[in-house]
């Protein structure tokens, strides 16, 4: 199980987020939804180690993590997709698929190990014919972004964590990265996405937290929410949204 407890993270007077316990279990889709600004980002930011929490702890399978080392997370199996589409614009493909993989002053993984671990990360998400050789700026943005997702693959992580990462994206290649996270989680792996897109939680939570300016309003299991229990707890009291209110 990955836990997060009793986290919280302000800016300056801005909460972002305020006393956050949440329960990940592996083999599940856990999708995050808010809506913007609800501390989703930070979230992210936080799990993967970029932003320290105030307080609050990560534990996996009661171990505690390094909060605040995103080499240490990554190296712990921890890998994150951002929304940006982070990219080596003037490296090919295939350097952009392994980076960080291959060691500073270690010995070269030889090539054909390269294109081995490239091109089944790029299959997994249907993307096996991408060119693998040319500069990864010169791809479409969206196929830029399946590139970055190959990276997060490439590392085989135990625990994926996709924000947002998904919106830039055709139906089609949309399609074939969430079936890789499905399988993922068939696999035993955590998943977890973020997102704001209603129809994208609903076809693939497993498990569905809401946030709500900075707090956590609800969990739900799958087959125990509806769109309209998720807007109506997404929604500020008062302000519920057509279709949520009780
Ligand atoms: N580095 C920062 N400095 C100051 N305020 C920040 C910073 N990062 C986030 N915030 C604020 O914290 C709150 C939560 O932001 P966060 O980005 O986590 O929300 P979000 O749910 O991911 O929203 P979005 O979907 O727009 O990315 C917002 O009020 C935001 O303005």
């Amino acid at each position: 199980m990955l836990e997060i407890r009793n986290l919280s993270k302000s800016f300056g007077e801005t909460r972002a987020l305020k006393d956050i316990s949440v329960n990940f279990a592996p083999g599940t889709v856990h999708c995050i939804l808010g809506e913007n600004g609800s501390g989703k980002s930070t979230l992210v930011k936080i799990l993967s180690g970029i932003v320290r929490p105030n307080t609050g702890s990560l534990t996996l399978d009661g171990r505690a993590l390094p909060t605040g080392r995103p080499r240490a997370l990554l190296d712990i199996g921890l890998a994150t997709v951002f929304q940006e589409v982070l990219i080596a614009p003037n490296r090919p493909v295939i350097d952009n698929i392994l980076l960080g993989l291959e060691k500073p002053f270690a010995a070269p993984m030889p090539r054909a190990r390269r294109l081995e671990i490239a091109g089944e990360a790029l299959a997994k998400i249907g993307a096996g014919k991408l060119p693998l050789d040319i500069e990864a700026g010169r791809l479409p943005l969206a196929h830029q972004q399946l590139v970055v997702i190959a990276r997060a693959l490439a590392r085989d992580p135990g625990i994926l964590v996709l924000d947002e990462a998904t919106a830039a994206l055709d139906h089609d290649d949309r399609d074939a990265v969430f079936e890789c996270m499905e399988a993922m989680a068939a696999a035993g792996r955590y998943v977890l996405f973020i997102s704001h897109r209603m129809e994208e939680v609903m076809r693939l939570s497993d498990r569905v937290s809401v946030l709500r300016n900075g707090e956590h309003v609800a969990s739900f299991a799958r087959g125990e929410f509806s769109p309209a229990d998720l807007l109506e707890k997404m929604a500020a009291p008062g302000h519920a949204r057509n279709g949520g209110a009780a």
